[in-house]
């Protein structure tokens, strides 16, 4: 796991990370989430001792970085894809990381075959796009066979297809018990795929909670009904005390009570219904609510951009790999196990 306690950065007078204590659990995928600025790049880099803490500590697995042994076999991390040499082939890049690392060589075309580059094992960097790049981060990132995950904005750069392959991939880490960090601005991409958030704002802890009750914490849920017999059912929900807003298309919508007890109601009243739907905010407009103060970088001149009011059905929940879908492959070697 990682634990952060009293995590401070300070760049002059900027506050870049403010006091951040918090914990990162294996065995489930975390997202970190924060508005530009937040300090979610800063925070990272101290989880890799890439940056000095101004106070505070980080520690990976119970050690500081500098206390671990070859640190890419703890703490595999994705930070900027194109931090590679860009003279270098992808193979050399990873075995350059190998070799100072104590990792054997073989394990190179094991996580080039895991991130499907290896057909272009032996092609320079420089040529790579940005989706290939990202891959190959992440080949350097796995290579260590790593209990420990940190991807900064994985999915940049990919295609549909390559999203959903570290999707599933980041599934199937956590799934083995390891601990993903993962940042990401896209919203409907991180819904799919954390189940724990941390979210902060301004380098200041906001949320520390599991994607479920982020979502219920931060946004309105309400229960929209339709009926060809609108004044009666107004009549009978007026009757027990439930207030009903009118929306759109005939609605109508009820806050604070359970869509059981409204179908219930209809029921007994022998009325007809055409849609009786809980509705909950996605996950984008919870994060808006919630960030909305500490927005650092605003557009519209200065003006905080509104926050949605209205709700919308949320994101599916994980659900863990499709059925019939290719799993990340060439996991599972043993070499850590047999070196100690
Ligand atoms: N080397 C640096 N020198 C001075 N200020 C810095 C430095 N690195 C980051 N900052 C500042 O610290 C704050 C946090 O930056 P950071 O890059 O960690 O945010 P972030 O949440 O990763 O943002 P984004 O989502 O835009 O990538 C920002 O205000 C940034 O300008």
């Amino acid at each position: 796991m990682i634990e952060l306690e009293g995590l401070t950065k300070h760049y002059g007078d900027k506050v870049a990370v403010d006091h951040l204590t918090f914990t990162v659990r294996p065995g489930i995928i975390t997202g970190f989430l924060g508005p530009n600025g937040a300090g979610k790049s800063t925070t990272m880099r101290m989880m890799l001792d890439l940056d000095n803490p101004t106070s505070g500590t980080v520690r990976i697995d119970g050690k500081h970085y500098r206390q671990l042994e070859d640190p890419l076999t703890y703490i595999g991390a994705l930070l900027e894809a194109k931090a590679v040499h860009g003279g270098r082939s992808a193979a050399n890049h990873l075995l350059c990381l190998a070799q100072s690392n104590g990792i054997p060589r073989g394990r190179v075309g094991e996580v080039l075959e895991m991130v499907g580059l290896s057909s272009v094992a032996r092609k320079r960097a420089k040529g790579f796009s940005l989706g290939m790049g990202q891959r190959l981060g992440i080949a350097a990132a796995l290579l260590g066979d790593p209990q420990v995950l940190l991807f900064d904005e994985p999915v940049n750069g990919l295609d549909p297809e390559g999203i959903h392959w570290i999707r599933n991939l980041m599934k199937h880490l956590a799934a083995q018990g390891r601990t993903v960090f993962v940042s990401s601005h896209l919203m409907s991409e991180m819904a799919l795929t954390a189940d724990h958030l941390v979210v902060i704002g301004q380098g200041r802890l906001m949320a520390d909670t599991s994607m479920k009750d982020f979502i219920h914490q931060n946004s309105r849920s309400y229960v929209r009904m339709r009926s060809p017999e609108q004044q009666k059912l107004l009549d009978v929900l007026r009757a027990e005390g439930i207030h009903a807003a009118a929306a759109g298309g005939g609605a109508l919508e009820i806050d604070g009570v359970p869509a059981e007890r409204l179908g219930e109601l209809a029921a007994a009243h022998h009325l007809t219904l055409h849609e009786l739907s809980p509705q909950q905010a996605s996950l984008e407009e919870a994060f808006m609510r919630l960030t909305a103060g500490s927005v650092e970088y605003h557009a519209h001149n200065g003006e905080p951009v509104p926050v949605p009011t209205t709700a919308v059905p949320a994101a599916p929940q994980p659900a863990g790999a499709r059925p019939g879908e290719p799993q990340p492959t060439g996991w599972g070697t043993d070499w850590q196990r047999k070196r100690s």
